[in-house]
């Protein structure tokens, strides 16, 4: 039994239906140590020959049995595998990946055997120090001659240890000298124990070997043998897996670097539609912010405040617009709330006096905790005796300096009826202690301020609203609120009357929120764009890599490998953007805020960490899924086809 051997191998091709035979019949069998060269006419099959006994055309009728082993029913990862470690090709035209030194052109083919990282790096250093290209391993491809070329290709070709190398033409655009060079190196190999099988037209190549078989008609037409073949070796291939993800990233990587430029524009481009809506999440967090912001600073939006549903007017019951302690209560037991306190306001009837200046009030009402502080212009929440104005009161009683009159004295005066409804006059002289804002602030006294007042004349009140304050978010107010409201009186109807900012703050937040994603969904439409320009650059790339794809099948990297050098890419550009993207983001925020800052003393973009992980999470993403159509069709081209792909 030698050790390769054909069995009646027969191959056509087929055009338009038409059959046109190349192969009719091949038996041939091959031993180890042996330099056989193949010669024919031009077109006579030899290369077809090469790519069955290679195992890159599995499409054939016969059989190739390698060491009494079929190769028919191997699978295509097993032809892969087949690849990688028996066999190395060597091309006529070299097929050196050009985006590649030559020391990672022979990495390439190291990086599917299981030798360990500095292993390899150590059988690379040897294999191009034993085709005398010690000094060369930085350069690429383009930089070296032809003869350098092929001796790169025979370094990658022994990178595994296989024991079959096939070499179609090695010499074919070489010149004399370095014909003798290479040839040389093939008989070196041969003399090591390996079988090389050549093609050539070269008579010069064909009288070096060992033997010489003729390919005519399709059949063998003259097997000569012009010496014994050298000794048989041991065999020693290096056990092998296909092109790790790890190695397609880097290769990913190498080849974005010798692209630099174009690759540069696309990652620019791609960042454009991330970089838009990353902006966009930002000023919607900080546009948020701000709104909530103003109205935080003005009211407490977690205080909600509550009458009894009753029309208010001159002759109405004070019994009935009361909020008693059951109300109090019931208010009090709802989830959330953190406390009720009694309030009472009153409506016109109330005059303040300071010297010969009156004042008419027509709304006043007691003051509580939750009332903040950033209401109050100047001075202080009114204590027991004391009095807040609003701007616009305190101005009746000094237009030009209003603020003058906190820590001064004004008499208060208010017309009541008392319990037998008769008109009495209550009055008390307070210390003003602070100013209000008109718009957001009242003019108050404290609750107990008021009772007393009442009580010089007899009438004891009650509460006729309450101010319920709400824990934690201001998210908990609505539901409060709508607790509230849910209340009913005798007749059926809302119990209860409420006025607050918290529920409307939180409706607002809603829309804003809903604004922003329909803008940063706008702006995503960029994105869409981005994902379009990779599809289309990974289609290029793909077409200009065909050769590539072709070498690395035939060195023998499963579809799968191929499929991972065309996600690698997309995963890089899709990193990269997202990287420039947030970077440029992060600058404009820095610029915005600088800006908003001096304007209205405000951030107003905030760009969260979650922003910049939704960043790269969708531009790796939306790369990915680009990528899935083009690193598709890379990973079905047809190893013989792309090989010969110009
Ligand atoms: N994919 C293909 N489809 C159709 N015909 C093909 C295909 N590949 C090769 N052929 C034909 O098969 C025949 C054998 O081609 P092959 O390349 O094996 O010849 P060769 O002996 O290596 O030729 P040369 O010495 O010129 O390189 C040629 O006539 C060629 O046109």
């Amino acid at each position: 039994m030698s050790y390769l051997e054909l069995h009646n191998i027969k191959k056509s091709y087929y055009l338009a239906n038409q059959e046109f035979p190349v192969l009719t019949g091949i038996d041939l069998s091959f031993n180890q140590g042996e330099f056989v060269s193949i010669v024919g006419e031009s077109g006579g099959g030899k290369t077809t020959l090469m790519n069955i006994i290679g195992g890159l055309d599995s499409n054939y009728a016969g059989d190739v049995v390698l060491n009494g082993k079929s190769l028919r029913h191997d699978t295509a990862k097993q032809l892969d595998a087949y690849r990688r470690q028996t066999i190395g090709f060597i091309f006529q035209n070299f097929d050196l990946i050009s985006h590649l030194t030559v020391f990672n052109n022979v990495m390439v083919s190291l990086q599917m055997t299981k030798l360990s990282h500095k292993q390899q790096e150590a059988r690379a250093r040897q294999l191009l120090e034993q085709v005398g290209l010690k000094d060369h391993m930085k350069k690429y491809p383009n930089q070296l001659s032809g003869g350098q070329k092929q001796r790169v290709a025979i370094a990658r070709a022994l990178a595994s240890d296989p024991e079959i190398i096939i070499a179609d033409e090695p010499t074919g655009a070489l010149d004399s000298q370095n014909t003798q060079e290479i040839l040389a190196l093939l008989d070196q190999i041969a003399k090591d124990g390996k079988l090389v099988i050549t093609v050539t037209h070269s008579e010069t190549v064909a009288n070096h070997g060992t033997r010489i078989v003729r390919l005519a008609d399709g059949k063998i037409s003259e097997d000569t043998t012009l010496k014994p073949g050298y000794e048989k070796a041991q065999a020693n291939e290096l056990a092998t897996h296909t092109l790790r993800f790890g190695a397609t990233l880097k290769m990913a990587l190498e080849n974005m670097r010798y692209n630099l430029k174009r690759n540069l524009l696309i990652v620019f481009g791609a960042a454009i539609g991330i970089f838009s809506v990353i902006v966009m999440l930002g000023l919607g967090n900080g546009v948020q912010g701000y709104i909530n912001h103003e109205i935080y600073s003005q009211v407490n939006p977690n205080a909600v405040q509550v009458t009894q549903n009753v029309p208010i007017n001159s002759d109405v019951d004070m019994d009935k617009i009361s909020m008693k302690a059951s109300d109090r209560s019931r208010l009090a037991a709802i989830k959330n709330v953190q406390s009720v306190d009694d309030g009472y306001f009153v409506q016109g009837g109330t005059q303040l006096r300071m010297g010969k200046k009156t004042a008419s009030i027509s709304f006043m009402q007691t003051h509580n905790p939750t009332m903040l502080a950033k209401s109050i212009s100047k001075g202080q929440a009114p204590k027991n005796g004391e009095i807040m104005l609003t701007k616009e009161y305190a101005q009746k009683l000094n237009k030009k300096h209003p603020n003058a009159l906190i820590g001064k004295k004004v008499t208060f005066y208010q017309n009541t009826l008392n319990d037998k409804k008769r008109p009495v006059m209550l009055s008390k002289t307070l210390t003003v202690s602070g100013i209000a804002k008109a718009s957001t602030g009242a003019t108050s006294i404290t609750y107990d301020t008021m009772k007393a007042l009442y009580k010089s004349k007899g009438i004891k009140i009650q509460p006729n609203f309450v101010t319920v304050e709400i824990k934690g978010d201001v998210k908990n107010v609505k539901p409060v609120e709508n607790k509230i409201k849910a209340f009913k009186n005798d007749k059926k109807k809302a119990a209860y009357q409420i006025t607050g900012v918290g529920g409307f703050v939180d409706t607002l937040n809603t829309y804003i929120t809903l604004a922003v994603n329909v803008l940063a969904t706008i702006a995503g439409i960029s994105l869409l764009v981005s994902a379009i320009m990779i599809i289309v650059v990974l289609y290029i790339s793909v077409s200009e890599r065909t050769k590539e794809i072709g070498i690395l099948r035939a060195l023998g990297s499963s579809k799968g490998s191929i499929r991972n050098l065309f996600f690698s890419e997309a995963f890089f550009i899709g990193l990269f953007s997202s990287a420039l993207a947030i970077a440029l983001a992060e600058l404009l925020q820095v610029v915005a805020n600088n800006i908003a800052q001096r304007g209205i003393n405000y951030s107003i973009m905030q760009i969260t960490p979650g922003n910049v992980i939704f960043g790269f999470v969708v531009a790796i993403v939306i790369s990915l899924l680009a990528a899935l159509a083009p690193a598709a069709s890379a990973a079905r081209l047809d190893p013989i086809e792309s090989l010969s792909y110009e």
